[in-house]
């Protein structure tokens, strides 16, 4: 069975799709549950017109991974949640939106219980603190909208170049532009 890494930056963790689980829990769950949530709280990210995403859970333990360095994710708007198990210390903290420029990068910390999801923008800096004891668990979905990315690569901020890829890929589509078939000016 193929089993790649959640991320760049997890090394312990499962990807949900290699699972059979997008067809069958994360597509429904992203369309009928998260986004009318997501369409009322994030317009101007896609909210209303999230169409793909990449789900997967990442684990921390004091022998693996014991914390996730400060990053933003390769999505529009993002849900991670806590499904523990128990474990101490392991905050979420997130970087400041404020456009006032600080010597020093302001976060807020996050304790996240157990069983309780939080929805973020992507684009947000956000990272997790080292656990000091059990094993945290965590389910995250990366959701991603073509219309807001089609723009503009969340990652590089440029024009995104298409490939082909399996599945979702990284959430880009072909625009109907791109679609339209070359047409000849005869006048
Ligand atoms: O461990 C967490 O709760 C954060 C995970 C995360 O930010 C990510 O995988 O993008
Ligand atoms: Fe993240």
């Amino acid at each position: 069975m193929p089993k790649g890494r959640p991320n760049t930056m997890n090394n312990y963790g499962v990807l949900l799709n290699e699972l059979g689980m997008d067809e069958t829990f994360i597509t429904p769950l992203r369309e009928k549950y998260l986004q009318p949530i997501t369409a009322l709280l994030y317009p101007d990210w896609g909210g209303a017109c999230l169409d793909s995403h990449k789900a997967f859970v990442v684990k921390y333990s004091l022998h693996e991974d014991l914390d996730l360095s400060s990053h933003y994710d390769n999505a529009e708007v993002t849900l991670n949640v806590s499904l523990g198990k128990d474990f101490t210390e392991g905050n979420l903290y997130f970087g400041d939106f404020s456009q006032e420029p600080t010597p020093v990068p302001k976060y807020i910390e996050i304790q996240h219980v157990g069983a309780q999801g939080l929805l973020h923008r992507g684009g947000q800096i956000h990272g997790a603190l080292p656990i000091a004891s059990g094993e945290r668990w965590n389910l995250i979905i990366w959701m991603r909208s073509s219309a807001i990315r089609n723009q503009l690569c969340p990652m590089c901020n440029k024009k995104p170049e298409l490939v082909e890829a399996e599945g979702f890929g990284d959430g880009f589509t072909e625009t109907p532009e791109d679609d339209m078939p070359e047409t000849v000016n005869l006048c």
